[in-house]
């Protein structure tokens, strides 16, 4: 019988009472507000769900896309009691029918959804804001533990997708981990440390004044696991990857824009960086007008003559990459950039700030080994030790000799898996012997001659790629005039001229 107005009037004058004798206060958090989604109320359903165990009476489970985790949440109407810095906080999620009417532009759900939460007053202005903060962070937390990893590669030609993004997505579901990862111990758990001390950094790299970004160089001979170690170190981590393949980038400018385009908590991977950019012949013979070696031009290794002048992606375009200003927009970054030969990277690109550490990707030793006997045969630590005919001694008396990768032993055990444990052993030790004395062999050269004869070849080859270049670049002075460009800032045409 009352009037809606007198109605309303009440419920308010009742809500006032009710608050002035109350020692709580309460927020309400919609799942849609007005017509947008409410961000806190994904996140207050994700942090719940690390709150909620399988133990409670009645849960909501869901898995989000591209996830393989469930999640549990509150129920229609469920409380939940939570803690922070003492104070207790509780949730309630809120279900109720929507009214039919409700005009939207947008359909809406027939339910509407909300999570109160309740507080004493006196806690309000001491946890409120950093409460909020810590659900929206462990919520973001939560997801990215929960969401397979992806693996980023940039689009050819730089081509974008329909969202206008010029990087495409697969899910990242590569199995290696420290734990499979055939290396020295010490040095694996120095590694394992210095990415940890990076994920936790926020504090330190804020105080100190530094981008929070942190760069690696794995280096050593093919197949000793530069790419299982990339993959061990996003599983560990928990971060996407971005393999960046730079003969796919033309400009610098180009490069900024993939890097904007990544995301936090990511690693930026350019694998064979030597051959992907020509940073080479820097002390050798250059041409009269050529700039110093940070800006010069030049195509990668691995493209055809024809690319030599549409890649003009400059050495220092690639240090501003990982190094200037705009590799600082986002946060949490790590790169890595590997190559098989060192000693043609150009020191400026090798520097503590670029390249924060170097790892050498050796062959198999003698703890790698174990690593791979215990992967692929099951062995179990000691399980060798104390054998009469001194089995695991003389492996480790031939491995480093026979300079061996860890690729190779990998074949070796996987093709001899099925077979008897000490039986695949006896036929590794068999194979390592036969390349030691491959090896030590008069005609044979050691390791620092092959090494040596292996560089002076890629210089000849440099050499005659050189001069090739040269040759087009005269008969073509419109594209040597582009290739200068970059660093110069002078129109092609003006640089043609001068040719
Ligand atoms: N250190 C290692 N630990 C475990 N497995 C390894 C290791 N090194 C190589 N392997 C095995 O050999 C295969 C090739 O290794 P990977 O591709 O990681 O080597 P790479 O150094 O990146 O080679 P490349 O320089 O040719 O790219 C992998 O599939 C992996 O199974």
């Amino acid at each position: 019988v009352f009037p809606p107005e007198l109605r309303f009037a009440t419920a308010k004058l009742f809500n006032r009472l009710f608050n002035c004798f109350s020692s709580y206060c309460y927020f309400d958090i919609t799942e849609i507000d007005g017509v947008n989604t409410n961000e806190l109320y994904n996140a207050v359903q994700v942090y719940l769900s690390s709150s909620a165990s399988v133990a409670g009476s009645r849960l909501s489970l869901t898995r989000a896309l591209n996830s393989s985790a469930f999640t549990f949440g509150l129920s229609n109407n469920d409380r939940l009691v939570d803690t922070f810095r003492g104070a207790t906080a509780t949730w309630e999620h809120v279900v109720t029918q929507r009214q039919a009417q409700t005009f939207s532009w947008r359909p809406l759900p027939d339910e509407k959804r909300g999570f109160t939460l309740r507080i004493e007053k006196k806690d309000k202005p001491l946890i409120l804001q950093a409460y909020l903060d810590h659900i929206m962070d462990t919520a973001n937390d939560i997801r990215r533990r929960n969401q397979d990893r992806l693996l980023y590669t940039n689009s050819r030609g730089g081509a974008m997708d329909s969202r206008g993004h010029p990087w495409e997505s697969v899910p990242f579901k590569h199995p290696s981990t420290f734990d499979t990862l055939a290396m020295d111990p010490s040095k694996k758990e120095e590694i394992m440390a210095d990415l940890r001390d990076f994920a936790e950094g926020n504090a330190f790299y804020q105080k100190t004044g530094r981008a929070w970004k942190r760069g690696y160089l794995l280096y050593g001979p093919p197949g000793t696991g530069k790419s299982s170690m990339i993959a061990a170190m996003a599983n560990f981590l928990g971060y996407d990857i971005y393999d960046l393949e730079l003969t796919e980038v033309h400009t610098n400018s180009e490069l900024r824009k993939l890097l904007m385009k990544t995301t936090s908590k990511s690693i930026i991977v350019i694998e064979d960086i030597d051959c992907s950019i020509n940073l080479t012949n820097r002390s050798s013979k250059k041409p009269p007008n050529e700039p110093p070696s940070e800006f010069r031009a030049g195509p990668g290794a691995r493209t055809g003559p024809d690319d030599a002048t549409a890649n003009s992606i400059t050495l220092s375009g690639l240090l501003n990459f990982t190094d200037g200003l705009w590799s600082c927009c986002g946060s949490e970054r790590i790169f890595v950039f590997t190559t098989n030969r060192i000693e043609k990277l150009d020191p400026a690109l090798l520097r503590s700030g670029r390249m924060d550490m170097h790892i050498f990707m050796s062959y198999c030793s003698f703890p790698a080994l174990k690593i791979l006997m215990k992967n692929y045969l099951g062995f179990d630590d000691g399980e060798l030790d104390g054998e009469e005919d001194g089995l695991l001694k003389q492996l480790e008396e031939v491995i480093d000799e026979a300079e061996i990768t860890p690729a190779d032993v990998s074949e070796l055990l996987i093709k001899n898996r099925r077979r008897e444990k000490r039986e695949a052993i006896k036929e590794l030790l068999e194979v390592l012997k036969s390349r030691r004395v491959e090896k030590k062999k008069p005609g044979s050269r050691s390791a620092a001659a092959r090494k040596k004869r292996l560089n002076e070849e890629l210089e000849e080859e440099e050499e005659e790629e050189e001069e090739e270049q040269e040759k087009r670049a005269l008969e073509s002075p419109k594209d040597g005039g582009e290739a200068m460009d970059m660093c110069n800032g002078k129109e092609g045409g003006e640089k043609g001229d001068e040719n």
